[in-house]
């Protein structure tokens, strides 16, 4: 008999596991507990689906081999995102398998550059209720919304407004795309269980005409609200998710525009467990390697000069947390300053430019030297020993740029950040070769590694990726009351302690993709450990053990067997003699 309810969830020791209530329909309909064709023959009979799948009963291996099968046969990139969006939807233990069996290869498709194009389609893409829409409709009742969501024990929110989405503008509500994918590195890497996190868009309007013009445009169609009444509805989501979900529920600030990512972070940081991905995810990242490069080279942080191409979060969050890593390493905050240069879409930004009301954000980095428009003689002037690319500019480290850097550095270090890949300042080939192999490179986006003078080198992705899941797992498991500075430059060191001298022989300034969960699980450690020492935590007792308190919280996606209502020690009698009459 077909009951119909929604399945329960049961928790024991953290872990959700199936219960007899659930009739075997529900099972192969539900994300959670669907095992496909690897439930067993016993299962099948046991849930009454025996029948309604083909006799092979297989196990989770030869699933993952199946789908990534699939995956590969499939010719578009977009085709490959859908692939895996349709899988997480219908079977979320084998999804997880599949990333974690095959993470560079998957990685594309279910986020940088692909995510791009998927965010840039979302209207078209969105079926399934996969995260929560709160609109600007919806103020005044943001919390109603939030109950809404059908699981009530949150622990990470990422959280966007489409306002600044990768390097690709404002696309409003199809900005979803990017809090589904950044929530589901959270599960694959930072190990938090899938039903603890929840993507949010908050749709406030849109500023890009073609993108709300547009016919299926699925968001409101509107322009977004003046500040005022943004910071209002942005407050009351605060507010909301501290009443519905507590106040350690962390929430990720993701993609927002340039203005309200800093004034966001500024407001909040203090009163609430929150983080901004592309300000201080992005430091980290950025810092981890720049630390690598540098120990590569075999050189310290107080000889560098860097310049950024781009002074937004990106470019200011990094450039903000080196002078926390140059003050640590004894430099004065001055002395500091005068070590970094930014270039905005205007040119350098020197004194000189203050009739351009320079935000407070920039003002800091501004020179006292003669104003410079073009990139190229920035370098030549500057003679930056690290070039960053944070502008969204395609192409701008042009031939002439990568050589500039060349011609006074023996090794020089570039990094092109921006995102996706069509957005790269440029490419690992181009910077290969036109530095005659000698630079240390890293970006966004993946690039496939490009043969130069007989040697293969191996492109790093300098992307938060490896910084968020991390940050977000510790913060937490240890109930963080907030997120420091500090604490970034701690994940970045740990980041950087990663690579092994074969990395760096290879030309890799990160670990490999594949150890983005022992990466996350270490930084994880790092921010509990920060956290206990400066009273940050509120898990008491303080646990004694920080790994074995860590490896308890984390989720390990497997398929739970079913267990027969009369076995479960987990259900009162009552239940056991209605579920083993019902089933
Ligand atoms: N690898 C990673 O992990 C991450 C990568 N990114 C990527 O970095 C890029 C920028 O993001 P973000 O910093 O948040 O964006 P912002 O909008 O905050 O900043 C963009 C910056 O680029 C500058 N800019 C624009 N055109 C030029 C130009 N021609 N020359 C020099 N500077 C220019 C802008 O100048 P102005 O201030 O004058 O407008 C602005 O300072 C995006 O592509 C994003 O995907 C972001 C976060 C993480
Ligand atoms: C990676 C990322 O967060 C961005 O490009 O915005
Ligand atoms: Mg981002």
């Amino acid at each position: 008999m077909y009951k119909k309810q929604a399945p329960e969830l049961n928790f024991t020791s953290g872990r959700r596991y199936v219960t007899s209530s659930t009739t075997g329909m529900m099972r192969l309909n539900s994300k959670h507990y669907n095992k496909a064709l690897a439930f067993t023959i016993k299962e099948r009979q046991l849930l009454g689906i025996h029948g309604l799948l083909p006799p092979v009963v297989r196990t989770v291996e030869e699933q993952v081999r199946i789908y990534y099968a699939q995956l590969v046969s499939l010719g578009q990139d977009l085709a490959k995102y859908l692939f895996l969006l349709n899988l997480s939807e219908c079977n979320e233990v084998l999804f997880y398998k599949l990333l974690d069996a095959y993470t560079e290869k998957c990685l594309p498709y279910v986020y940088t550059p692909t995510v791009g194009l998927a965010c840039q389609r979302y209207s078209y893409i969105q079926e399934f209720p996969r995260g929560l829409y709160i609109t600007f409709k919806d103020k005044g009742h943001v919390c109603n919304v939030l109950q809404n969501w059908p699981e009530s024990d949150i622990r990470v929110i990422v959280v966007t407004d489409g306002g600044r989405i990768l390097g690709l503008g404002d696309l409003g509500a199809n900005g979803m795309g990017i809090s589904v994918g950044k929530i589901t590195l959270y599960t694959a890497f930072g190990k938090v269980r899938p039903h603890q996190c929840l993507p949010i868009c908050l749709d406030v309007g849109c500023n890009t005409d073609s993108v709300r013009e547009e016919p299926y445009y699925m968001g409101l169609k509107r322009k977004r609200p003046p500040v005022d009444e943004y910071d209002e509805f942005i407050d009351e989501f605060m507010q909301a998710v501290v009443k519905r979900f507590g106040q350690n529920c962390l929430i990720q600030f993701e993609d927002f525009a340039n203005n309200d990512a800093f004034r966001f972070l500024e407001k909040y940081r203090y009163q609430y467990c929150m983080f901004n991905d592309d300000i201080q995810g992005t430091a980290a990242v950025g810092m981890a390697g720049i630390i690598s490069a540098l120990k590569c080279i075999g050189t310290d942080l107080k000889s560098q000069r860097i310049l950024f191409q781009g002074a937004g979060e990106a470019a200011i969050g990094l450039a903000q947390l080196l002078i926390i890593a140059f003050e640590k390493a004894g430099v004065k905050k001055d002395e500091a300053l005068n070590c970094i240069f930014m270039r905005d879409s205007k040119g350098l930004i020197v004194k000189e430019r203050l009739a351009d009301t320079l935000s407070d954000n920039k003002l800091i980095f501004a020179k006292e030297m003669p104003f410079i428009f073009k990139l190229e003689d920035c370098i030549r002037e500057i003679k930056p020993t690290i070039l960053v690319g944070a502008s969204a500019q395609a192409g701008s480290f042009t031939k002439e740029v990568l050589r500039l850097m060349t011609s006074f550095n023996d090794v020089p270090i570039i990094f092109a950040l921006s995102n996706p890949t069509a957005k790269s300042e440029c490419t690992a080939f181009e910077a290969y070769t036109n530095t005659k192999g000698k630079c240390l490179f890293a970006s966004g986006s993946p690039f496939p590694p490009v043969e130069f003078e007989g040697h293969t080198r191996y492109t790093s992705q300098a992307n938060n990726a490896y910084i968020f899941p991390g940050i977000g797992l510790g913060a937490t498991a240890c109930c963080i009351r907030y997120i420091p500075s500090e604490i970034f430059l701690i994940a970045a060191r740990t980041l950087a302690d990663f690579c092994t001298p074969e990395d760096y022989a290879q030309g890799r300034l990160y670990p490999p993709l594949t150890k983005l969960s022992c990466c996350a699980f270490e930084i994880a450690i790092s921010v509990i450990t920060y956290a206990h020492i400066n009273n940050l935590s509120t898990v008491l007792p303080r646990p004694t053990n920080v790994r074995t308190f860590l490896k308890h919280q984390i989720y390990d996606a497997k398929y739970e067997p079913v267990v027969p209502p009369w076995l479960n020690p987990n259900l009162n009698q009552n239940e056991k003699i209605r579920d083993n009459c019902i089933d």
